[in-house]
C-alpha cells in the first residue's frame, strides 16, 4: 500500500514535470499563449473504463474547436533526432541499409533513451509507459488462447516480424554503442510498441512522429461521435460553420478548418505545429478521444494493445468456398461479418449469387449487386448456410461464451488478490487453460509458494491473457449474434409464404 502510494505520488511528480517542460516548448490548449500547458480547454484525468490516463474537458467544448497545439520543436521525429546529434546523423546517413522508417525511427527512439537526464525529451520518455500489451509481446501461452485459427496465425506473424526487425537493426545499434540493456530483444519490444501505440502521422516520414502531450489522447473508434442526438445534431449545424484561420486569437473559439472531413487532429504546415479539434461537442469533464484510424479489434490489438467491445469497425470472417469468391466481383476482405451480426453487403450479395444456378446468374446479377434479395428460397438457404457455418466454427473452438465469460470474471477477482497462492488457488479450480497459464508462468503445483509477491511480470502476463479471452469473446458474441440474425430472417420469411 505504502509502496503504491509512493508509486502515485511519484507519477504525479513526473506528470508535472512533464507539463512545465511541455509549456516551455509551446505546447499550449489555449488560443492565447498563457505559458501553461493544459487548464484552457484540457486536463489529465483517468478513465477507467476507456483508456486509463486520458485527457477530459475542463470546460464545454464545441465541436471543431482547437483544443491543442504541439509546436514541430517538441515532436519527435527521425529527422529532428538527426538533425541534433552528428554521430546518429553519421551512423545512419553513412551506412544506408535496408531498414524501414519504422525501425529506425525505433533504433532513434533507443539512442535517444540511452542519453537519460542530458536528453532533451527526458521528462516527455520518463512519463512513458513502461511495459505494453500489444500482440508482439503475447507469449506462445497468450496466442494460443487467442483459439481462433486467423487470429493465432496473425499474432504469430507479428511476434516474429518484430523479432526479425530486431535482428535486422542490431548492427546499426551495436555501431551506436546502446548500451547492453537497450540492444535486448524486450528494449525493441518496448520501443517498437512505444512507436506503434503512440506515434500520429505527419506527411514527411512514414514512421510518423511521438507528439508529447497529444499522446495522452485515447481512443474512440471513427463514426462514434454521432452516437448521441446532440452530437448528431452539431454535426449537422457545424457544416455550415464559417472556417476561422488559426491566427485569429480573438475570444472566439478556433475552429478546425478541415471541418468538412471531420477530422480530429493534423500536422498545420502554416503555424508549424500538429493541431488536435474537439471531434463532437463535449460536455466539462467527459474524456475527449482523438480516432486514430479504422481498426478491427484484433488490428487494435496488434497495434495499441487494447480492444473495444462495440467497435463499429470489428469483423469476423468466416471460411467460404473458392467458388464463393469467384462468383462475384467483390474482393475478399469486403466478405465479412459485422460485430453486430450482421453479414456485410458484399458477403450477402455474393451468397446470393453463389446460391443461384450458375446458369441464371448472369441475368439477375444486377440485383444481386443492388443488395436486393433475389428470392424467397434463395435469401432462406444463404441465411441456413451461414448460419451452419457459424455453429461449426463455434463447435469447434475449445471453450464456450459462458466458460469464458466465468474465466473473465475470475481473471478480474485475481487483480484483488494479495499474493502469488490466493491467485494459484483461484486458477488451480478453473481447469486446463488455467493450469497451463500458471504452468507457462513457473507455477505450476508444488512452486506456489515459491514467490508470494505478485511480481509485475506476472501481473502483465494475466492482464495479455485477460485481453486474448476478451477478444475470443467478442468474436462467439458476433457468430452468436449472426446465427440470432438469420433465424429472424429466415423466420420472418417463413411467415411471409404462410401468411
Ligand atoms: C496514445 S496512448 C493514449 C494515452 C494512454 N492512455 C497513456 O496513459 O499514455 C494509446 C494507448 O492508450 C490506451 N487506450 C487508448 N484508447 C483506449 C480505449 N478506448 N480503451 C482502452 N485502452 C485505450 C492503449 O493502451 C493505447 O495503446
Amino acid at each position: 500500500m505504502e509502496q503504491q502510494r509512493e508509486a502515485e505520488g511519484d507519477d504525479e511528480e513526473k506528470l508535472k514535470d512533464l507539463l512545465e517542460w511541455a509549456a516551455k516548448l509551446g505546447v499550449s490548449d489555449s488560443p492565447s499563449s498563457n505559458n501553461t500547458c493544459l487548464g484552457h480547454s484540457l486536463s489529465v484525468s483517468y478513465f477507467p473504463d476507456a483508456g486509463g490516463r486520458g485527457l477530459g474537458a475542463v470546460r464545454q467544448l464545441r465541436k471543431g474547436e482547437l483544443i491543442l497545439r504541439v509546436p514541430k520543436s517538441a515532436l519527435i521525429t527521425t529527422p529532428i533526432l538527426l538533425q541534433q546529434d552528428q554521430t546518429l546523423s553519421f551512423a545512419i546517413h553513412t551506412r544506408p541499409s535496408l531498414l524501414s522508417s519504422t525501425q529506425i525511427l525505433t533504433v532513434c527512439l533507443l539512442y535517444e533513451v540511452g542519453k537519460g537526464n542530458s536528453s532533451r525529451w527526458f521528462p516527455y520518455l520518463l512519463h512513458l509507459p513502461r511495459t505494453y500489451l500489444l500482440l508482439s509481446t503475447f507469449t506462445s501461452f497468450h496466442i494460443q488462447a487467442l483459439q481462433v485459427d486467423d487470429a493465432i496465425w496473425a499474432a504469430e506473424k507479428t511476434v516474429s516480424k518484430a523479432k526479425m526487425e530486431w535482428v535486422e537493426a542490431k548492427s546499426l545499434m551495436q555501431r551506436l554503442h546502446l548500451k547492453p540493456q537497450l540492444l535486448t530483444f524486450k528494449a525493441w519490444l518496448w520501443a517498437s510498441s512505444t512507436i506503434s501505440s503512440r506515434t500520429l502521422h505527419i506527411p514527411w516520414d512514414e514512421a510518423g512522429c511521438l507528439c508529447p502531450v497529444g499522446d495522452l489522447f485515447n481512443y474512440a473508434a471513427p463514426g462514434e461521435e454521432f452516437n448521441d442526438s446532440e452530437n448528431l445534431e452539431t454535426a449537422i449545424y457545424d457544416h455550415s460553420v464559417r472556417d476561422t484561420s488559426f491566427e485569429n486569437e480573438s475570444n472566439e473559439a478556433t475552429l478546425n478548418p478541415q471541418l468538412q472531413s471531420l477530422s480530429d487532429g493534423g500536422y498545420n504546415e502554416d503555424i508549424a505545429s500538429y493541431c488536435f479539434y474537439a471531434r463532437k461537442t463535449y460536455k466539462r469533464g467527459q474524456q475527449v478521444l482523438l480516432s486514430y484510424g479504422t481498426y478491427t479489434n484484433l488490428e487494435l490489438l496488434e497495434h495499441y494493445g487494447f480492444i473495444l467491445n462495440h467497435n463499429p469497425n470489428d469483423k469476423v470472417f468466416i471460411p467460404l468456398e473458392l467458388n464463393m469468391y469467384s462468383c462475384s466481383q467483390w474482393p475478399r476482405e469486403s466478405m465479412y461479418i459485422n460485430q453486430d451480426g450482421k453479414p456485410s453487403y458484399a458477403l450477402l450479395c455474393a451468397l446470393r449469387l453463389w446460391a443461384t444456378p450458375p446458369s441464371h446468374r448472369r441475368l439477375i446479377s444486377h440485383l444481386a449487386y443492388s443488395g436486393s434479395q433475389l428470392s424467397e428460397e434463395n435469401e432462406v438457404s444463404i441465411m441456413k448456410w451461414i448460419s451452419n457455418k457459424c455453429h461449426t466454427i463455434l463447435n469447434k473452438l475449445p471453450t464456450t461464451i459462458e466458460q469464458d465469460s466465468s474465466l473473465l470474471a475470475v481473471l478480474d477477482k485475481t487483480q484483488n488478490l494479495p499474493d502469488l497462492v490466493a491467485v494459484g488457488k483461484v486458477l488451480c479450480s478453473f481447469g486446463d487453460e488455467a493450469s497451463s497459464f500458471l504452468e507457462a508462468n513457473n507455477l505450476h503445483k508444488g512452486n506456489e509458494g515459491a514467490d508470494f509477491v505478485l511480481s509485475s511480470k506476472f501481473r502483465w502476463s494475466l492482464e495479455r491473457w485477460k485481453l486474448a479471452v476478451q477478444w475470443r469473446l467478442r468474436y462467439k458474441k458476433t457468430l452468436i449474434d449472426c446465427i440470432c440474425n438469420c433465424k429472424e430472417v429466415i423466420n420472418s420469411l417463413s411467415c411471409n409464404v404462410r401468411c
